[in-house]
């Protein structure tokens, strides 16, 4: 698997530091407000993780699961709920956490649905964001760290569902893709 990266982006002590900084942000933030924090599966699970762990203030959790990639380098600007979420997020502080923003797409169809089901406020943090994507006018509140316009593999992030254990981010070699 790792003979497979052409370069690591963002070293997995990289990841953890900002992570931690991230978490002292949004403690700040979120002080007394009890946020639903919801997970935007499958590429955010292990952010999420890492995330709620340096959140030192009450919250709570919930899960959803998107498609918009299938086993493409490419969002097909679909986006598909594969799982909803388990509770109403009406009158909620709402954080989504989510791995990476591309065309952004997938966000603004998340942002306007929560905001339709009447949640009280709505946020991003996000570990990666590629600006350079964008298609859709959206930026996130809270961002990691911002990446060249590459397709990229590792923490959470997969290739047809390979590569998500890869404790650091990085660019494929370009074979890959031609398997
Ligand atoms: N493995 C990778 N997945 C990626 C990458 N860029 C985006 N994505 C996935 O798509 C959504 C968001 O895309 P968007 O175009 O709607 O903003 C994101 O949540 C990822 O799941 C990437 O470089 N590598
Ligand atoms: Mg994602």
């Amino acid at each position: 698997m790792q003979n497979d990266i052409k370069e690591v982006l963002i070293s997995e002590e990289e990841i953890q530091q900002k992570i931690k900084e991230l978490g002292t942000v949004l403690s700040k933030e979120y002080a007394g407000r009890n946020p639903l924090v919801i997970c935007v599966l499958k590429g955010a699970f292990i952010f999420m993780a890492d995330l709620v762990k340096v959140i030192t203030v009450p919250l709570e959790m919930d899960f959803m699961a998107v498609s918009s990639y299938g086993a493409s380098t490419k969002s097909s600007g679909v986006v598909k709920i594969i799982k909803d979420l388990d509770v109403s997020v009406e009158g909620r502080d709402v954080l989504i956490v989510e791995d990476i923003i591309d065309s952004g797409l997938t966000l603004s169809y998340l942002i306007e649905l929560l905001r339709n089901r009447n949640a009280k406020s709505v946020s991003v943090v996000t570990l990666f964001d590629k600006p350079a994507g964008r298609t859709v006018n959206l930026e996130a509140e809270y961002t990691g760290f911002v990446l060249p316009d590459e397709f990229v593999v590792g923490y959470g992030l997969d290739y047809a569902e390979r590569y998500r254990n890869l404790p650091y981010v990085g660019v494929l070699k370009p074979e890959i893709y031609s398997n």
